[in-house]
């Protein structure tokens, strides 16, 4: 039987981006692939992404992070997930346990890398997100490119296409981000499989549609790999900034409407850092029913 059931969860999430945090410290294994589409397909454990908590492995940080999407695929980076997940750190006595470096931050080890969080009010927090990845390799890409901020790429009939051009950037997970007008004229959920899949992207790529308002406001829509249409995604939202800063189109600083809401995102100079801040909400906490897990075992074989 997995050691997931009986296991308590949080549901929660940022701007509507559907988060699940499961607190695994303690020597807990890490939760597999059939698990995680075990937890995402039961109604009240539906989520987007999954956040494990698992105990730190680098000497001062505060716990190391896997993050699982609704298909079981992992991600590099979540933000909104991350935010969440420091709220329950923080704020719920059964996650925290005493276990906070200090008052209002924590350090956060994940597969993309040391991120920092810091509390900006009850249910406000920014996400030091690291750094961009900017070269082809990175993304990555299949083949070489010697300009990430306009890659060629195009969806539709050859001399007419839908979308194309797009430019593309890693946050620890990789990121195609289409200039139009308006993100709503196009319909991503037939749009966004194609171009996630396409083989340009040897791991796959989430998809955004990105309409630059003024200098610093930017409307996102975005089709998420291995989630699908999301209400959010913050390292989406970091990687349309980056990508806008790049083309001269924004500033290093803009605020990224969602369809769930804003994001205030920062391209920092001094460090190169991007630096994402937004609300996290808790809707309800539950426990992992044993059945869910049976079902997926023997399909793990
Ligand atoms: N929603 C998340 C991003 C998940 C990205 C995931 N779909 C992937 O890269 O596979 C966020 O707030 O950053």
């Amino acid at each position: 039987m997995s050691t997931l059931a009986d296991r308590r969860y949080l549901k929660m999430n940022g701007l509507g981006n559907e988060i699940v945090v499961i607190d695994l410290r303690g020597g807990r294994a890490e939760i597999s692939p059939a698990e995680a589409r075990a937890v995402a397909g039961q109604g009240e454990s539906r989520f987007d992404q999954l956040m494990a908590i698992h105990d730190p492995v680098t000497a001062g940080t505060d716990a190391r992070l896997l993050i699982y999407n609704t298909d079981g695929s992992r991600s590099g980076a979540c933000g909104n997930g991350t935010r969440c997940v420091a709220w329950a750190m923080m704020e719920d006595a059964a996650v925290s346990r005493g276990t906070i470096r200090a008052e209002g931050t924590l350090a956060l080890e994940s597969e993309a890398g040391l991120l920092e969080v810091t509390r900006r009010g009850p249910l406000s927090f920014t996400v030091d997100m690291g750094p961009p990845r900017l070269r082809w390799d990175e993304i990555p890409l299949a083949e070489p490119f010697a300009d990430t901020r306009a890659i060629e790429l195009q969806v539709g009939p050859i001399d007419d296409p839908v979308l194309h051009t797009p430019s593309v950037v890693s946050m620890g997970n990789p990121h195609a981000i289409f200039w139009v007008e308006d993100p709503d004229a196009y319909d991503l959920a037939r749009l966004g499989p194609m171009l996630e899949n396409h083989p340009i992207f040897p791991e796959r790529a989430n998809i955004s549609l990105a309409a630059v308002r003024s200098r610093d406001h930017i409307v996102l829509r975005v089709w998420e790999r291995g989630a699908g249409l999301t209400r959010a995604c913050g390292s989406a939202a970091c990687a349309a900034l980056v990508a806008a800063a790049r083309k001269r189109l924004t500033g290093r600083e803009a605020t990224v409407t969602l369809p769930g809401g804003d994001l205030r995102i920062a391209w920092r100079e001094e460090d190169g850092h991007v630096l994402m801040t937004g609300p996290v909400e808790l809707e309800h906490d539950g426990v992992l029913a044993p059945a869910l897990f049976s079902a997926a075992e023997a399909a793990a074989g």
